[in-house]
């Protein structure tokens, strides 16, 4: 049966941030991920997990000022030593809340800026993030993100994150298949995540259009958990999605995985 993790980030968002872990909890979920722990302190966030029984799976190293519009620092040059800076607090952040896996943006491509040199510095960005992690038992996750939700974001296609990842050659380097995204950039949903398998770390979902819950949109879910399943994935599924009204009224979908 495919594991699911509660977006905190998106999901319960009318409760203040400490307390959806355990709103998740009573929800079902056994695992959450969230895009940023910062505001809070590691004791904080690993005490609110730990409190509500449930395992942190992912978030995202520190993407640059998010305010400001940044979406991710791994392939802007210039930036390389803050985005490494963002990667050992996440790993620190990792480390305490036992979460094995940390996911690194790739960021924006700058107004006329050099994609090939952006190439070389999420390679060489990536590599040492990777060799970071492993040092600490964690892996790193790339994600594709579709062009209509961010525009001008550096990776956005499943075959170039495998490309990048091939040339990394880190064992610790893996995909974030968002099926949300992919579905937008490239469809061919059951087929890519077969084809991709070995490189999937982790996977997100969200119904389209409109990013809401799996059956209020065009993705077949239940066929697509069923692949998942027979094929044996064994990492998580975030639930990565803009609930239509209260979180709990909207978790009929999940009532079948609920443990
Ligand atoms: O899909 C997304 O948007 C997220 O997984 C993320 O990390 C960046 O926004
Ligand atoms: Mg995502």
């Amino acid at each position: 049966m495919p594991k699911f993790a509660a977006n905190l980030s998106m999901m319960f968002t009318d409760s203040p941030f400490l307390d959806r872990f355990a709103r998740a909890a009573a929800a079902g979920f056994d695992a959450v991920e969230f895009l940023f722990p910062y505001d809070y302190t590691p004791a904080e966030i690993t005490g609110a997990a730990r409190a509500a029984g449930v395992k942190v799976v992912l978030f995202n190293t520190v993407p640059g000022d998010w305010a400001k519009g940044e979406r991710g620092l791994a392939a802007l040059p210039g930036r390389e030593e803050e985005f490494l800076e963002g990667v050992r607090k996440a790993i620190d952040y990792a480390t305490a809340a036992g979460c094995p896996r940390i996911h690194a943006m790739a960021g924006l491509v700058p107004e006329g800026a050099d994609r090939a040199l952006m190439g070389r510095v999420y390679r060489d960005n990536l590599a040492k993030a990777a060799a970071l992690a492993a040092a600490a038992s964690l892996d790193v996750v790339i994600e594709p993100i579709n062009t209509r939700d961010i525009p001008g974001f550096f990776l956005n296609r499943t075959e170039e994150a495998a490309a990048v990842i091939a040339d990394v050659g880190a064992p610790n380097l893996k995909i974030q298949f968002d099926i949300y995204h992919r579905q937008i950039m490239q469809g061919d949903l059951a087929r890519a995540i077969a084809d991709h398998l070995p490189l999937i770390g982790h996977m997100q979902l969200a119904d389209n259009p409109g990013r809401h819950e799996p059956g209020t949109g065009e993705i077949n879910y239940p066929f697509l958990f069923g692949e998942i399943d027979r094929l044996g994935f064994d990492g998580f599924i975030g639930c990565e999605y803009k609930p239509k009204g209260e979180t709990e009224a909207g978790l009929d979908w999940f009532a079948p995985y609920r443990s």
